[in-house]
């Protein structure tokens, strides 16, 4: 279960967003909204635990969350199935073993390229590679950030399959999505939390 409680979220150290509490129980999902800006981004960042909450609390069931973002990750020198070992071997779960990564290939539809390079892939290739990876990390609890960008309507749906597995199997999942995946699942709308006006903050990117 993932409990997050009157939590203030920012960037550079400005509020973003305050006050947001919700509680997502093992099987179900949320689906964040809101307009470009808002704060989708930050809220995901900061309960994934990679930006540094303001105020509130977050809890989750410890070495159980993942992040994934528009940044694939992809290693471009390892083969799609080299790729996919090298997160497993990463996150230490049982996914070095072989039957997790054949289930993972084939449900993002990789099966026919997992011997192509990474950096050979098209987007949306990439993309589901990058997908691919949360089904061999064998983590429960998801943090999604706009997890269709770049994918065909297939591969969506392909995606959408697997995240009702995952749902199944007791796992969670937090996805910020401007379009509609077909899951059943509540919607949090951020515009009433906002915090403060875009303009004020610094920057908290050695690099941006
Ligand atoms: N590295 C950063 N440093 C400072 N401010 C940032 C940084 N990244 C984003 N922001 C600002 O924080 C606010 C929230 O951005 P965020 O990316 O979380 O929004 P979002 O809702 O995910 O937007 P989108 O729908 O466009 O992806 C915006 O005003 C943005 O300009």
């Amino acid at each position: 279960m993932l409990q997050v409680t009157n939590l203030t979220c920012g960037r550079g150290g400005v509020p973003v967003l305050s006050g947001v509490g919700f509680t997502v129980a093992a099987g179900e999902a949320l689906i964040l909204r809101g307009p470009n800006g808002i704060g989708k981004t930050t809220l995901l960042r900061t309960l994934a635990g990679l930006q540094p909450v303001l105020a509130g609390t977050v809890a989750f069931p410890e070495e159980q969350g993942a992040y994934a973002s528009h940044a694939d990750g992809i290693k471009s020198a390892l083969t799609i199935r080299e790729n996919l070992q090298f997160w497993a071997d990463i996150y230490g779960g049982g996914g070095s073993g072989s039957t997790l990564r054949e289930t993972a290939l084939a449900a993002f539809d990789l099966l026919d390229l997992q011997h192509r390079m990474g950096g050979t892939l098209s987007a949306g290739q990439k993309r589901r590679l990058g997908l691919a990876r949360l089904a061999v990390i064998e983590r429960k609890v998801l943090f999604l950030d706009e997890p269709t960008v770049s994918l065909d309507g297939f591969s969506v749906k392909l995606f959408a399959e697997w995240l009702r597995g995952h749902l199944a199997d007791g796992g969670l999942a937090v996805i910020t999505t401007h379009i509609d995946l077909g899951i059943d699942a509540p919607e949090l709308d951020l515009t009433p939390y906002q915090a403060a006006p875009d303009q004020r903050g610094g920057s908290d990117e050695a690099f941006l």
